[in-house]
């Protein structure tokens, strides 16, 4: 089955410029090299911390930030090729969906108008009372009542905000959802209320997403698939069963085990990895692996000099890919840690 969204060796590199001239001294490596796969009506996760580049590997995908290299392909068609009228007629099949709807609302126009606007710009047929009927069943769809049509943005709590934003992202009928952080903002109790509202909108509509977020448990439900990004790039991906019961990247593994437990046994008991340093630099990352400066299972020679690709390991589960050299050894027990956040690896409580 081909994939609904296929991208390939995508980079973007934002230039360094300096001087008065403004001339190019280096380049923020924000995306560095992302090969992925998005199925059709399945939902693809992808994780990492603050400043990897996963909002501008999801921009990129829309051509709101233009990609350096690489290829964007939905549904065959060459996104990064296209010409500007090529370019709005796709847009309509991929929207996105922002971490704060009202920055991407205009604070002066109603709900109704805010939905309108956008079948009006894509001269969708129909005419003003089909467009209206359809704001009406979109605005009952994602749980709000009619009457918020003739209402303002900031008249609305969080969660009915981006409740507001989900159907404007919805109402060009797309194909795909890039849905950035849609639930960091909002409180732990409307942020489940929104996910299911978005697992509820897939089932119905057939919708495919891309969902990013900081926080590995918002997507842990939602996901068919999830990735890991680091530092530009994705250091493992694999269905979301599995990858967080058994995770093998190193990254994933300290990130998995700084996730709170909610069972006080489970916690006391478990591994935990805390990483040496801070994230570095994506101006100036590490040459080989890009992790391998806060890695606890480090050796020397090949993690500074190789950069290991994604890759199914032997005797595992052909789904899950991990860029890892010693990713068998390390699961296997046969590594252990030593290197550059060692000494942190051990029961935690
Ligand atoms: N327009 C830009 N020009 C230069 N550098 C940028 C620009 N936008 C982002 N960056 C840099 O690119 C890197 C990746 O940023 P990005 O926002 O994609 O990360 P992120 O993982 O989404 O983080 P966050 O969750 O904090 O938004 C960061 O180092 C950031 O400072």
């Amino acid at each position: 089955m081909s994939a609904l969204l296929q991208v390939r060796g995508l980079e973007v590199h934002y230039p360094i410029r300096s001087g008065i001239l403004r001339r190019t001294v280096g380049a923020v490596k924000a995306v560095d090299g992302v090969d992925l796969d998005v199925h059709r009506g399945t939902t693809y996760g992808l994780v990492g911390e603050s400043g990897c580049g996963k909002s501008t590997l999801g921009r990129a995908l829309l051509r709101l930030t233009d990609p350096t290299a690489g290829s964007v392909h939905l549904d065959g068609t060459d996104v990064l090729a296209l010409g500007a009228e090529e370019l709005r007629t796709t847009r309509r099949r991929m929207q996105m969906v922002f971490q704060d709807p009202l920055a991407s609302l205009d604070p002066r126009q109603s709900v109704e108008s805010a939905l309108l606007e956008p079948l009006a710009v894509h001269r969708v047929p129909g005419g003003a009372g089909e467009h209206r009927r359809r704001v009406r069943d979109l605005l009952d769809r994602v749980g709000l009542p009619t009457s918020a049509g003739s209402r303002y943005p900031h008249e609305f709590s969080g969660g009915q905000r981006q409740r507001v934003g989900i159907a404007r992202a919805l109402v060009l009928d797309p194909d795909l959802l890039v849905a950035d952080e849609p639930v960091s903002a909002l409180d732990v109790s409307v942020q489940a209320q929104v996910l299911v509202l978005l697992e509820e909108l897939q089932r119905d509509l057939g919708l495919t997403y891309l969902v990013i977020a900081h926080d590995l448990a918002v997507v842990k439900h939602l996901s068919t698939t999830v990735g890991v990004m680091y530092l530009g790039g994705l250091v493992e991906e694999g269905p979301s069963e599995t990858l967080y019961a058994d995770p093998l990247h190193p990254y994933t593994r300290a990130l998995l085990s700084a996730a709170p437990v909610p069972d006080p046994v489970a916690e006391a008991g478990r591994e935990r990895i805390l990483l040496a340093g801070d994230l570095p630099s994506p101006a100036d990352p590490p040459s080989g692996c890009r992790f391998r400066t806060r890695c606890p299972w480090v050796q020397p020679t090949r993690c500074a000099d190789e950069r290991p690709q994604l890759r199914v390991l032997p005797r595992h589960d052909p789904d899950r890919r991990v860029a890892c050299h010693w990713a068998e050894e390390i699961a296997e027990g046969r590594l252990t840690p030593g290197g550059a956040g060692a000494g942190p690896v051990g029961v935690g409580g």
